[in-house]
C-alpha cells in the first residue's frame, strides 16, 4: 500500500492544501497546534469513513465552511485507486472510489491503514469497549461480512435493550425476533473474533519475543465474563444464554450476555498484565499487538497497511522506539507526526529514510 497524495479541502486547519509522497515514511514536523494530527486523521477517515478523535463530523469541517473534502491517490497491490470523500455538517457522506459511489461500509477495507497513538498505550489498561474497538476495526478492514454483521448485531441489541425499557413492570416482553437476530450475529462475531485471536496469537508472542531479548511470552485471550467454561461461540448456546439472563436483563434494561460484552486479555504465562503488568511490560506488549496488526493485515490483505503514527515516538522510550523503527523500516509506508525533525536521526541514522515534511498552517 502507497499513499502517494493527499488533498485536503475545508479539512479541520486546512483551508485547500495538497501533499505529494514518494515511496518512503514521511516525517510530519512542526510546531504543537499546526495541524500534523489533523493530516493523518484524514488518512484514518479515508479507511473506515470516520475519526478517531471525534464523533461529530461538522467538527471535521473548517470553522465557518459548509462541507471539507478528502482527496487521495494511492496504489494497493500496485492498482492505482483514487478515493474522494465530501463531508457536510449535515447529511450523508459523500464517499467515492474512483468516482464509484461507495457507502461507508464498503470503503471499509479499501485502504487498510494502521494507527498508533498515545491513547493506545492505554489499550490494556484501559475499558473492554477500547479493546473491543481494536479487535472490531482489525477484523473489519478485512472482511466487509464481518463489519456488517457487527452493524446488524448493534442494531439488534438496541431493540431488545428498546424493548426491554418499554416493556418494563409486563408480565412478558416480545424478544423472540430479537434473541434469534442476535444469536446468530453472536456466533458469527465471536467465531470471527476468535479465529483472528488464534492469527495474532502466532505472531504477538515473535513480536514481543524480538522485543524483549527474549526474555517475555505474550498471548491475547478471549474472555466473556458471563462463561465460565470455555468460549461460548454456538447459536443455540447464545439463546439459552439470553433466555437464561432475561430476569437480570429486564430489572437492568440492558443485555448482559454477548459479545458487546467481551473482552481482550493479555498474558505474560499466567500473568494477566491488565491487573499486573508494569507500564513496561504493557507499553511493549501494545507495541508488539500493532506489529502483530501490520503482519495480520499483511497476511490478509496481501501487502502492509499504511502506518499512522500520532505523537507516539515521544511516547516510548529509546530502546521501543528503536525496535520499531527498525521494524518498519523498508516495509511500511509510514506517516510520523512529531514537534521536531530529528526527533529520529539520533536514534538510527541509516535506518529510516524519511522524507521530512514540514507542515505550516494555509492562511
Ligand atoms: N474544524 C476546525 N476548523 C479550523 N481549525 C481547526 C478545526 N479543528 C481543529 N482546528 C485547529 O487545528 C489545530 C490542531 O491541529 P492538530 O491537532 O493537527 O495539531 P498538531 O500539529 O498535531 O499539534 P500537537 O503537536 O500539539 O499534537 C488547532 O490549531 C485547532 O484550532
Amino acid at each position: 500500500m502507497r499513499l502517494h497524495s493527499l488533498q485536503l479541502i475545508n479539512f479541520r486547519n486546512y483551508k485547500e492544501r495538497t501533499w505529494e509522497f514518494g515511496p518512503d515514511s514521511v516525517v510530519l514536523y512542526g510546531p504543537n497546534g499546526i495541524g500534523k494530527t489533523n493530516i493523518l486523521e484524514a488518512v484514518y477517515v479515508a479507511t473506515v469513513g470516520r475519526s478517531y478523535r471525534t464523533t461529530e463530523t461538522a467538527d471535521l469541517i473548517r470553522f465557518g465552511a459548509e462541507e471539507a473534502g478528502i482527496i487521495l491517490q494511492f496504489t494497493k497491490k500496485d492498482t492505482p485507486q483514487k478515493i474522494t470523500i465530501r463531508l457536510a455538517a449535515k447529511g450523508r457522506k459523500d464517499i467515492r472510489l474512483n468516482g464509484n459511489a461507495l457507502s461507508q461500509r464498503e470503503l471499509i477495507g479499501t485502504l487498510n491503514t494502521v494507527l498508533f497513538c498515545p491513547e493506545d498505550l492505554q489499550l490494556i489498561k484501559g475499558s473492554p469497549q477500547q479493546r473491543r474497538r481494536f479487535i472490531d476495526m482489525e477484523i473489519s478492514q478485512t472482511s466487509a461480512t464481518y463489519y456488517h454483521q457487527l452493524s446488524l448485531y448493534n442494531r439488534a441489541l438496541q431493540q431488545r435493550n428498546r424493548l426491554l425499557k418499554e416493556y418494563a413492570g409486563q408480565r412478558s416482553v416480545p424478544l423472540l425476533e430479537w434473541d434469534e437476530q442476535l444469536a446468530t450475529g453472536a456466533a458469527y462475531l465471536v467465531k470471527k473474533r476468535l479465529e483472528s485471536i488464534k492469527k495474532l496469537n502466532l505472531l504477538i508472542d515473535l513480536m514481543n519475543r524480538r522485543l524483549t531479548g527474549g526474555k517475555e511470552n505474550l498471548q491475547l485471550r478471549y474472555e466473556q465474563p458471563y462463561s465460565a467454561q470455555g468460549p461460548v461461540t454456538e447459536k443455540d448456546a447464545f439463546l439459552q444464554l439470553l433466555q437464561e439472563s432475561l430476569p437480570r436483563d429486564r430489572a437492568r434494561f440492558t443485555t448482559s450476555v454477548g459479545p458487546h460484552r467481551d473482552d481482550l486479555g493479555f498474558f505474560a504465562g499466567p500473568v494477566d498484565l491488565k491487573k499486573y503488568g508494569s507500564q513496561g511490560q504493557q507499553r511493549t506488549a501494545v507495541l508488539s499487538l500493532k506489529l502483530s496488526e501490520l503482519e495480520f493485515i499483511k497476511s490478509e490483505v496481501g501487502e502492509y497497511p499504511l502506518l499512522l503514527l500520532d505523537d507516539v515516538l515521544s511516547e516510548l522510550d529509546k530502546e521501543r522506539r528503536a525496535n520499531l523503527l527498525q521494524f518498519i523500516h523498508n516495509r511500511v509506508q509510514t506517516f510520523i507526526t512529531t514537534t521536531d525533525s530529528e526527533d529520529m536521526t539520533g536514534l538510527s541514522p541509516a535506518m529510516l529514510i524519511a522524507c521530512r515534511e514540514e507542515v505550516t498552517a494555509d492562511d
